[in-house]
């Protein structure tokens, strides 16, 4: 009742006068946002807690209720653009907390924005843009799975705050009224994202900043910078006591029992480290925190490796190394880090809420490690405790193939051949570990472009094997057919050059409709088009993949298929040559 009675207060705010004025949209107090279909309300699939409101173009032209509504509701979307509402952005946004995705643009709103907006943890697009919000920007830093931020055409003022620029795919602070410099030293954004603020100044823009500008700004930093040493050496303080306090008490026997070198670091009650990275320029943070209960200890294992620099590395080193955060996906975050000794640069897969126990899932990692492939990027090391699961892989310098094929290609051609290629080692790479690990019920778990990494010699490897867990009931056998689904979408994206999700259109529906019409032409890559790539082999790649997405056949299956459509590219290939 109390979301209906605040859902209706919410409304009555929208429009301004007495109830009359609502049109007949069903929100009322005597009956059900969700079993009443109220319009523009959606609930979730038990019908039973409304998850998104978009009151989007409807003359609305009061105030918005944020207090009542995000007191009662969860909402995940709010949409309320191109109405003619006013007013200004309350604190109490941020009880909105699971918030996802919030647009306000194209009002009336005035004011200034309340700070509260950095609790909202879970937004992933904000756009305020085109209203008449005044004051300075938010600090947005904390908000690190943001990907859109848009506040373009109003009055801010004021310097830019600081941002996850690295993790933004859309910008734009322009036509405001910002000082400064821009801090964006990615130079990701260019100058339409900042122009019309004529006291800003930087790189991509006209306005050059005065040299020397900087200083006020790095000693607040280097303060800052200061406070996290000394808190992170306190803490190393204590972890190695602890740490000494633990070793002698119990004794390792971890280790001894295989045909692996392996080197384990043993932390206790607490460990938590902060450090900032030194390649990035923009600022970033990278902790881990492990709290055991009951002071189980937690070990780092290193496996033998082709890595020199992370022969011997134990968990402090990688605490202490420098680090910088540059994936936050569905399943955890991801970290670059720089080991301290020097070589090759790491990544640190942090994975979250993974219900599996310590031995379940040491025992995964060593099966892993086990089946080696030398298309499949090995494991360099792990850590376990109760509540934190860190891999460790080498870092793959090239990027993936999903920013092959759909970041900006900087001039790079990847032509037909080249993707055949990929294909046809991934499918091979994908049915040896499949064959290897069926009796295990070890997938990859999640195959999808980017998840296949690009190696320094251009060569492909599919990352992260096996951190996934499949839910799929009792049936291990599902958990390999999902791979060969996103198998299947992987080789759409090739074929067609395609994100798996383009303006909300998902990618497999859209193929699978367009091949039924029989206008197939139409799918391909035009880049594939113009390069006069054969299109016979074009059309067998693109059955193969709509099988794999279709029928489920085997890895293996797939993986001759390949192997016979890339020698006929070959045989043709020779046959046409000089
Ligand atoms: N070893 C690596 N070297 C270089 N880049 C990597 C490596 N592993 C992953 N990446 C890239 O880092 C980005 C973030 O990876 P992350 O695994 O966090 O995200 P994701 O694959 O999109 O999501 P998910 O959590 O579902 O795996 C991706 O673009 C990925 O291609």
């Amino acid at each position: 009742e109390d979301v209906i009675e605040a859902l209706v207060e919410f409304m009555k705010k929208l429009v301004p006068g007495s109830m009359q004025n609502i049109p007949n949209w069903g929100w009322n107090a005597t009956s059900d946002p969700c079993l009443n279909n109220w319009h523009g309300v959606t609930c979730d699939t038990g019908n039973k807690t409304v998850k998104n409101i978009v009151l989007e173009q409807l003359n609305l032209s009061g105030t918005v209720d944020f207090e009542s509504v995000c007191k009662e509701t969860n909402l995940l979307l709010l949409s309320l653009k191109y109405n003619n509402l006013s007013g200004s952005l309350p604190q109490e946004i941020s009880n909105c907390k699971q918030l996802k995705l919030l647009y306000l643009n194209g009002n009336k709103f005035s004011g200034n924005l309340p700070d509260s907006l950095h609790d909202l943890t879970n937004l992933v697009r904000i756009d305020i843009s085109n209203n008449e919000l005044s004051g300075n920007l938010p600090d947005m830093s904390r908000n690190t799975g943001l990907s859109t931020f848009l506040a373009q055409n109003n009055r801010f003022t004021g310097e830019l705050p600081n941002f996850n620029y690295r993790l933004l795919e859309d910008f734009d602070v322009s036509n405001n009224d910002l000082t400064g410099q821009i801090p964006d030293d990615t130079g990701k954004f260019g100058a339409r994202s900042f122009a019309g603020n004529p006291r800003l100044c930087g790189k991509v823009l006209p306005n050059a900043c005065p040299v020397g500008k900087k200083k006020k700004k790095r000693s607040h930093d280097f303060l800052i910078y200061s406070g996290y040493a000394v808190l992170a050496l306190i803490v190393l303080v204590l972890v190695a006591i602890l740490f000494l306090k633990k070793k002698a008490k119990h004794e390792d026997n971890e280790f001894s029992s295989d045909s692996y070198t392996k080197k384990g670091f043993k932390s206790t009650k607490d460990s938590s480290f902060s450090s900032e990275s030194k390649t990035g320029h923009t600022r970033s943070e990278f902790s881990i925190t492990s709290a055991e209960n009951g002071g189980v200890s937690a070990s780092l294992v290193v496996l033998s490796s082709p890595v020199e620099a992370v022969n011997g590395m134990r968990f402090e080193d990688l605490l202490r190394a420098p680090a910088e955060l540059i994936g936050r996906g569905k399943h955890g975050s991801l970290y670059k880090v720089l080991p301290s000794g020097g070589g090759v640069p790491l990544v640190v897969k942090r994975i979250k809420d993974w219900e599996i126990s310590r031995v379940e899932f040491k025992k995964r990692m060593q099966r892993i490690d086990q089946v080696k492939h030398p298309k499949v990027l090995p494991l360099v090391a792990y850590y376990c405790s109760k509540q934190e699961k860190l891999l460790v892989y080498e870092f793959q310098q090239n990027g993936s193939l999903s920013k092959l094929l759909h970041g900006s290609q900087n001039g790079q051609i990847f032509d037909w051949g080249s993707r055949l290629n990929i294909a046809s080692n991934m499918a091979e790479a994908l049915a040896f570990m499949h064959k290897e690990l069926k009796d295990d019920g070890i997938a990859h778990g999640n195959i999808k472009s980017s998840n296949i990494l690009l190696t320094k010699d251009m060569d492909s490897c599919v990352s992260e094997y096996g951190l996934m867990v499949v839910d799929n009931g009792s049936q291990n056998s599902n958990a390999f057919n999902v791979d060969v689904y996103g198998f299947g979408v992987v080789l759409l994206e090739l074929v067609t050059g395609k994100a798996v999700q383009s303006n909300g259109v998902d990618l497999a529906k859209w193929v699978n409709s367009v091949v039924k019409e029989e206008w197939t032409g139409e799918v391909f890559d035009k880049a594939l088009v113009v390069e006069g790539a054969n299109e016979e082999r074009m059309v067998a790649l693109l059955q193969i993949a709509l099988k794999c997405i279709n029928d489920s056949p085997g890895m293996d299956q797939v993986a001759t298929m390949i192997a016979s459509l890339k020698e006929e590219e070959e045989r043709s290939m020779a046959s046409s040559g000089p």
